[in-house]
């Protein structure tokens, strides 16, 4: 129980709520066990007016009322129930509710490389399934645990007034009733998370398949993916048959332990009523109630344990999350107005995971408003300077200023808000392109949308479509092409007008007439803002105040694009052979 602790907080602010909840688990419990007492009752009128005992009249009566208590009880009791359910599964929602912002919220707060070390579905897992059975916890085990401890006290003491002897008789094979499904629903939960990791492959594989089914369809690989698709369903498939073997046991076991109860109760109550040891053979009907009354709760015992061992173990992997502290933390409240000076001061960094060192031992500067231009082969490093810029990670060695401040010391949402980024690979969400466009600056009007997306040459391209602006992206919306993907995304960083703008090789795609267009666009709304251009083009990095070329984590070139052209190096090589393709290309 001690990972369930954690737990504590969400009970006591619920705490009302709960007891409510509990009070009426109670009450509804009190009214239903009326109905075996006055069953009893109905049999005593008969028994007594067989031998003659009572009247006509008074036996009608007697009746009647027995029979409008037993009615008024359960309708009573019934609604009690409702309200019961009504109450304490609501908090279990709540609380459900409740986890899942905390875990979504701390989810966020933790850096890159924690997304790195677990795989995405281990994440999606933890905050649905594991949220789900820990709700199991507050929701059906607290309620069928106060509805057994009442129904039980109260039972067992009714039952012990009537005749011990039969009450110890009857309750002998509730226990083994409690044990078998015990370990039942541990064998059953065992098998069903199995059963859930196998339809987890399945979906996974499915959803690949179709998100690459033109590979599939170019390579003609249909015949091949079917037979692994059917290998994997066959494999669920006996799975969920192993499931279903064992959760098959679970009904017939209750009836046999029901069925001996009351056989027990028959064969017992028959000698002591035959010997006179209880006074009316209602009580034996009173019994049977009550024994059939007790089987469930009984049998939620070995249900509950079982579903508070499932609620430990995922609560266990929730914590594991919730109690990592986030790598890249804000340690500073007060606001930092970033201006937009950067410089690396001999910074090395390697990556956790990899081991790669990505960048060793460099150091530049840009002066606030000024535009840099990084080039060099991939894999050189050029990507890790943009991401170092916006603290994604920290680094292992030297220093990085922004504005002559060391970036640990600046307020981290102030810098990230300050810092408009363009990613390698566009990432567009799936709504409409102006709330990609927007996400850049929530409260833009429609009119900065438009002015942000005719910088970034996407305008014409937007408005070809049935829906403008509006058109939906992603699966189920309109697919854009590589390039008005990458415009988009600059789009979205166009509109922020951040002091820092980092664009990652984010003209790729685009034609050189466009890229022309784009960076002259650039430059005319980035004056007097930073500018980062991490490219593989000559052509967008020529007029840039600064270029450095990378090559294995480390500058080996600086200067400004008329120095670098007459000196030997990376930068002329690639210069003479993209202006020879560029000739080329207008013979
Ligand atoms: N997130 C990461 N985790 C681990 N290693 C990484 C990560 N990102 C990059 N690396 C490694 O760090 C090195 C530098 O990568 P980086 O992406 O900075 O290069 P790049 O110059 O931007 O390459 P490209 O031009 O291909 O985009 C590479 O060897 C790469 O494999």
């Amino acid at each position: 129980m001690k990972e369930l602790q954690h737990l504590n907080k969400y009970l006591l602010k619920y705490k009302t709520q709960l007891l409510v909840g509990v009070i009426i688990t109670i009450a509804a419990r009190l009214f239903l066990l009326y109905t075996p007492r006055y069953v009893k009752q109905i049999f005593i009128v008969i028994e007594n007016y067989s031998k003659g005992l009572i009247t006509e009249s008074i036996f009608e009566k007697q009746l009647l009322e027995a029979i409008l208590y037993i009615v008024g009880a359960a309708i009573i009791g019934g609604i009690l129930t409702f309200f019961m359910r009504q109450a304490i599964i609501n908090v279990s929602r709540y609380i459900e509710f409740d986890l899942k912002n905390e875990v979504y919220n701390q989810y966020q707060k933790l850096s890159l490389n924690f997304y790195k070390k677990n795989r995405t579905g281990d994440l999606m897992n933890r905050i649905t399934e594991d949220v789900s059975r820990v709700r199991m916890y507050f929701g059906p085990a607290i309620m069928y645990s106060i509805n057994t401890i009442t129904l039980f006290v109260i039972v067992i003491i009714y039952m012990v007034s009537a005749s011990p002897k039969l009450t110890l008789y009857t309750i002998v094979p509730l226990p083994i009733l409690s044990v078998v499904i015990y370990k039942l629903s541990k064998e059953i939960h065992k098998r069903s998370t199995i059963v859930q990791q196998y339809l987890s492959n399945l979906s996974t594989y499915t959803q690949e398949s179709f998100s690459g089914i033109s590979v599939i369809k170019a390579y003609g690989i249909e015949p091949r993916t079917s037979v692994n698709f059917k290998s994997l369903a066959s494999e669920s498939k006996e799975k969920q048959i192993s499931l279903a073997r064992v959760q098959a046991w679970f009904f017939p076991m209750m009836i046999l332990l029901i069925g001996t109860s009351n056989l027990l109760v028959i064969y017992i109550g028959g000698m002591q009523y035959i010997n006179g040891e209880i006074e009316s053979i209602g009580t034996i009907a009173e019994f049977i109630i009550y024994v059939n009354m007790l089987t469930w709760p009984v049998a939620t015992v070995g249900w509950v344990t079982s579903i508070v061992q499932q609620a430990e173990a995922s609560q266990k992997r929730i914590n594991e999350f919730l109690k990592l502290e986030p790598e890249i933390k804000n340690t500073v409240d007060t606001h930092t107005i970033i201006k937009g000076a950067i410089e690396f001061k001999n910074v090395s960094f390697t990556y956790d995971d990899t081991n790669i060192t990505a960048l060793n031992n460099i150091s530049f500067n840009i002066d606030e408003g000024k535009s840099l231009a990084i080039l060099g082969k991939t894999g050189s490093g050029k990507s890790t300077i943009l991401d170092l810029i916006g603290r994604l990670y920290d680094i292992d060695n030297g220093e990085i200023l922004i504005d002559s401040k060391n970036i640990n010391t600046l307020n981290l949402t102030d810098l990230r808000d300050s810092i408009g980024y363009v990613p390698q690979d566009a990432f567009l969400f799936s709504d409409t392109i102006k709330n990609n466009i927007k996400f850049g600056k929530q409260d833009a009007t429609d009119d900065e949308v438009i002015e942000a997306a005719k910088y970034a040459q996407v305008h014409k391209n937007i408005i070809k479509f049935n829906n403008g602006y509006d058109t939906k992206l992603g699966e189920r919306g309109i697919t854009l092409s590589g390039g008005q993907k990458q415009r988009v995304s600059i789009a979205r960083a166009i509109i922020k007008s951040p002091n820092i703008l980092l664009l990652d090789d984010c003209l790729s795609a685009v034609d050189t007439e466009t890229e022309e267009k784009i960076l002259k666009n650039l430059e005319k709304i980035s004056k007097g803002k930073t500018s980062i251009i991490v490219s593989h083009r000559v052509s967008s990095a020529k007029n840039a105040d600064k270029i450095i070329v990378l090559d294995n984590g480390e500058i080996v070139q600086e200067g400004t694009h008329d120095a670098l052209i007459n000196v030997d190096g990376y930068y002329k090589h690639l210069y003479l052979k993209q202006l020879s393709e560029t000739n080329q290309k207008d013979d």
